[in-house]
C-alpha cells in the first residue's frame, strides 16, 4: 500500500480549477517532490490531503486512510507531520510554549535532537520571530512526534543555505530509516538534491511523474565550446541542440564560444565538430531549471497523451540557427 494515493483529485474554487483530475501515488519510504510554479495547485493538493479542503471530485488515501472519512483522517493524522506554507503558532506564546502545546497533542519523542539541529530561539515570543525562525520552529513541530509520513509545503523557504543543507541531510537520513516525505517546491536545485521521484504540476494538471534521474537524463548536457574559428551554423543542425548561443568576443585568445543544452548522442556531436579547431570543450549536467522551462514554455500539452507529450517536450526548441 502506498503512503499517499490520489485518484482523480479535483478541486474547484468557483471558476478556478486548482486541481484537475490529479492521480498519482507516493510510495512508502521515498522522498517525493511536488513541483510547480506559483499558483500551479500544490498547496491545494496538500490541503486537500490534510482534510482542510474537501475535494470537488476524486478521492485520496493517506497511510491507507480515506481523507473524506473523519475517523480515518484522524487516524492518519496521528502518524503524520505537516508543515504548512506559513506555519502559524500562537503569537503571544514563546517558542517553548508553542512546542509544549504541540507535544501535549502529538507527543515529543524527538524534540531534543530536533532542537539541537534547527535551533529556534525558544525563549522569545513567536511574534518576534523572523520568517526563518518560524520555519525552524515549524520543522521541529513537524518531526517531533516521530511521524511515519511528513507532508511539507515549501519546507526550506526562509532557511539560510547552511540550514537548508542540514535539513536535506536530516530528511535523507530519516528516509533511510523508513520515513516517507512528500514536499512541494518551486526550487528545482532543491529537488535535484533531495528527491527520489518528482511530480510536476502545471495549471492544476499533473504534467509528469518520474524518477529524478530520468528527469536529469532527459535534461541532457550543458555544452560549452570555445572554438579558435567561427563554426558554420550547418554544423549545429543535428538533433538535440537547444538554445544555441554564440559569442564571437570570447576570451583573451579570441575565437568564438558556443553554449547550448544537448539531449542528443554526444558521439554525433563530436563527429560534427572534429573538423574544427577547438580550444576548449566542456559537458556538464544541465540545470534542472532548463528542463522545467521546457515543460512550461513548450506548446500547450495534451494531458491524455503522455508518451507523445514527452517526445514533444524533449524535442521542443531544437535549433537556434538564427542565433549563430
Ligand atoms: N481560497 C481560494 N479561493 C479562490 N482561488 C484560490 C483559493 N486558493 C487558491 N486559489 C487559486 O487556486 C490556484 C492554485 O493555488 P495553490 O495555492 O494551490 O497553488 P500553489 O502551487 O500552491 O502556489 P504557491 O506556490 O504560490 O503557493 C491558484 O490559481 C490560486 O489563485
Amino acid at each position: 500500500m502506498a503512503a499517499i494515493e490520489l485518484e482523480g483529485l479535483t478541486k474547484e474554487y468557483g471558476e478556478v480549477l486548482a486541481n484537475d483530475d490529479v492521480t498519482f501515488d507516493v510510495e512508502r519510504g521515498e522522498i517525493f517532490g511536488y513541483l510547480g510554479p506559483n499558483g500551479a495547485g500544490k498547496t491545494t493538493t496538500i490541503r486537500t490531503l490534510l482534510g482542510l479542503l474537501s475535494p470537488t471530485a476524486g478521492t485520496a488515501r493517506v497511510l491507507g486512510q480515506a481523507i473524506t472519512d473523519e475517523g480515518q483522517l484522524l487516524e492518519a493524522k496521528r502518524r503524520l507531520g505537516y508543515l504548512p506554507d506559513n506555519p502559524a503558532f500562537d503569537e503571544t506564546a514563546t517558542g517553548r510554549e508553542a512546542l509544549e502545546l504541540h507535544a501535549s497533542i502529538k507527543g515529543d519523542a524527538r524534540s531534543e535532537e530536533l532542537l539541537e539541529l534547527f535551533d529556534p530561539p525558544l525563549d522569545r515570543e513567536v511574534r518576534e520571530y523572523s520568517r526563518g525562525n518560524v520555519q525552524k520552529l515549524g520543522l521541529v513541530a513537524t518531526f517531533m512526534h516521530d511521524p511515519d509520513l511528513v507532508i511539507l509545503d515549501e519546507p526550506t523557504s526562509g532557511l539560510d543555505p547552511l540550514l537548508q543543507q542540514r535539513f536535506n541531510e536530516f530528511v535523507r537520513a530519516e528516509r533511510d530509516r523508513g520515513l516517507t516525505v512528500f514536499f512541494s517546491s518551486h526550487i528545482l536545485s532543491e529537488v535535484r538534491k533531495l528527491c527520489d521521484r518528482v511530480g510536476i504540476i502545471r495549471d492544476g494538471r499533473l504534467v509528469t511523474v518520474e524518477p529524478v534521474e530520468s528527469l536529469l537524463d532527459r535534461s541532457g548536457k550543458f555544452v560549452r565550446i570555445h572554438a579558435a574559428e567561427s563554426i558554420p551554423k550547418q554544423a549545429f543542425e543535428i538533433d538535440g541542440i537547444h538554445g544555441l548561443e554564440a559569442d564571437a568576443s570570447a576570451g583573451p585568445n579570441g575565437g568564438t564560444e558556443y553554449v547550448f543544452t544537448f539531449t542528443g548522442d554526444v558521439n554525433d556531436l563530436l563527429e560534427r565538430l572534429r573538423q574544427y579547431r577547438l580550444l576548449d570543450l566542456s559537458l556538464e549536467e544541465a540545470p534542472l531549471e532548463e528542463v522545467f522551462m521546457r515543460f512550461y514554455d513548450g506548446e500547450e500539452m495534451d494531458n491524455d497523451a503522455d508518451s507523445d507529450r514527452e517526445t514533444r517536450v524533449v524535442a521542443g526548441g531544437t535549433g537556434g540557427d538564427d542565433d549563430v
